[in-house]
């Protein structure tokens, strides 16, 4: 089967009659509409692609796979601009000297909130709790309690992970080995994890609230892309009538309403100075106390948990895929890396410490994530006036800018052997005194745009990259891992700007049974 077959059908699998239907309206709207206002967000960089049809030709080979254009734009325009037209709208493609222009800028000038509308259209389906404003309350808890808290929290985080693939890989005590598919078992132990750290213990192990916060992203997703396809008059009606993402909102609410309830009565019963001693250290409570945030309005935390629902578990969890079909592709690293958690672990026993320590821990998820990064494009941003950049390309309001994510980490002049898997590239550099924090998996550079770049950088990197790093750890240790006789890393599949791992791919595991 061709690869565009099975790309439209795992995007139809489970599409129900009025979906169809929908479908249907879509992809007419989409072609009128795509029609009357492709031309509005051309800017004057050169075209990759052809602009035949408008574009639509392009825009719709570019919707099964943007990579093969990033690739052939890179080399012609190193430092500069191109575009490709997209399904809704041209888009702009900056590299080299040109991200620094993208990094500077405000966002009066090229706005993050308003491209993640677009993209997603996410104020139909999460309403405010993804508008995220340089000082939204949400972003500082983030980045001023989350990140300072990850040694303390890093207990629970090891708890859950231990307890997480334990349950899911449920390995036969003689060390047998079992066939899963890997793709399943990484996203339940990652949504298991970052639940517990999102809202505590008592609904991390609840079956019906994972099932939910599993779900919620991609049905966030579905719901924006089949919103995107109607006018914005229709949009409102749209999103209330047909689209999945209210349901799943409420399905939340009645959890998060218990949750508040029980904070609010326990605070009460002990009293101001015993509750601080005594409160939980997760998100939810980060938020219920957060200056400038809702108080107890479980609306508001509803909303903004399920935000951060959507921005966390799928990201967490394919990062985590890739990562792994690595390791399952080389077993044969999988010794060097053990070796490393055993020293780091034996000198200060599992802890946030350790593994700041583990230096090729991280250069094997960072190599991973450099060669096959999520998505293929980063640092989307709508310019909301007219503007000029440093190499002469005009931005109409309203275009739309994105770093070329791609060519950039795939190029030969910034990285030697480029589209080889190189696990210990940056560890080795560590250890060979260059480049310094500039070699860590969460330090963002002109190079390495996979958390995005300036004023948005993902504030949950630290967190996402402390659980990741935690469960290759604990894989490493605890189990070996293999593909399957002749098979070789299961293959990508490329949909619009997204590198999605193979969901379907069996992997052989056994738990290593110590002498
Ligand atoms: C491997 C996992 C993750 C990846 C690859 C990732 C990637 C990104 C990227 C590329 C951006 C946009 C940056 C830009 O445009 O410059 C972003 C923003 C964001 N991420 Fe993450 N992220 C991950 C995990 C998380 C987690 C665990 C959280 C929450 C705990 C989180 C919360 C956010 C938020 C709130 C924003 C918006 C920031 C703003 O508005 O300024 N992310 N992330």
């Amino acid at each position: 089967m061709s690869s565009y077959v099975r790309i439209a059908l795992l995007v139809l699998r489970g599409t129900t009659a009025a979906g169809w239907a929908t479908i249907g309206t879509v992809l007419l709207s989409i072609i009128g509409l795509y029609a009357l206002t492709n031309e509005r967000s051309k800017t004057n960089a050169p075209v990759v692609g052809s602009s035949l049809l408008g574009g639509y030709w392009t825009a719709a080979r570019a919707t099964l796979g943007l990579k093969h254009y990033l690739e052939e734009g890179y080399p012609k325009y190193k430092n500069g601009a191109f575009q490709v037209p997209a399904v809704r709208a041209w888009v702009t493609y900056v590299q080299g000297d040109l991200l620094t222009d993208v990094r500077k800028a405000k966002d009066d000038t090229l706005s993050f909130d308003e491209e993640m509308n677009h993209a997603a259209e996410l104020s139909y389906t999460l309403g405010n709790a993804m508008r995220f404003g340089r000082k939204a309350w949400h972003i500082e808890v983030l980045r001023k309690q989350l990140t300072p808290s990850l040694a303390g929290i890093f207990p629970d985080v090891l708890e859950e992970v231990r307890f997480a693939y334990e349950k899911e890989l449920k390995l036969p005590e003689d060390g047998e080995w079992k066939e899963l598919v890997a793709y399943e078992a990484i996203l339940r132990s990652v949504c298991r994890t970052v639940t517990r750290m999102f809202v505590g213990t008592s609904l991390c192990r609840n079956e019906g609230y994972l099932e939910i916060s599993r779900e919620f992203a991609t049905t966030v997703i579905k719901a924006g892309f089949m919103i995107s396809a109607f006018p914005n008059m229709m949009k409102s009606w749209v999103s209330e009538w047909l689209s999945p993402a209210p349901d799943a909102i409420a399905k939340f609410l009645p959890y998060t309403e218990a949750l508040v309830r029980v904070r609010e009565q326990l605070k009460e019963k002990y009293g101001e100075e015993e509750w601080e001693v005594r409160k939980p250290n997760d998100l939810l409570q980060w938020f219920l106390d957060a200056p400038g945030g809702p108080g107890p309005d479980p609306n508001a935390l509803n909303i903004t948990l399920l935000g951060m629902n959507f921005a966390a578990i799928h990201s967490s969890s394919m990062t985590m895929t890739h990562t792994f079909y690595y390791l399952a592709a080389h077993p044969e690293y999988a010794t060097e890396l053990r070796e490393e958690v055993d020293e780091r672990t034996k000198e200060h026993g599992w802890t946030r410490e350790s593994l700041d320590q583990m230096h090729k821990i991280d250069s094997f998820v960072k190599e991973s994530m450099r060669l096959t990064p999520i998505l293929v494009s980063s640092v989307g941003r709508r310019a909301m006036k007219s503007i000029t950049l440093s190499d002469g390309t005009s931005l109409p309001k309203g275009a739309h800018i994105y770093a070329n994510l791609w060519g950039t980490q795939h190029d030969p002049a910034l990285w030697s052997d480029p589209e080889t898997f190189d696990p210990w590239r940056f560890s080795r550099a560590s250890a060979a005194g260059e480049g310094g924090a500039k070699n860590l998996f969460t330090t963002p550079t002109p190079e390495f745009l996979f958390w995005g770049y300036g004023e948005h950088i993902c504030p949950g990197r630290f967190f996402a990259a402390q659980s990741i790093k935690l469960m290759l750890a604990h894989i490493v240790t605890s189990y070996d891992v293999k593909l399957r006789d002749g098979e070789g890393r299961p293959a990508n599949t490329f949909f619009s700007n997204a590198c999605v791992p193979d969901q379907k791919a069996k992997v052989l595991f056994r738990r290593r049974v110590k002498a």
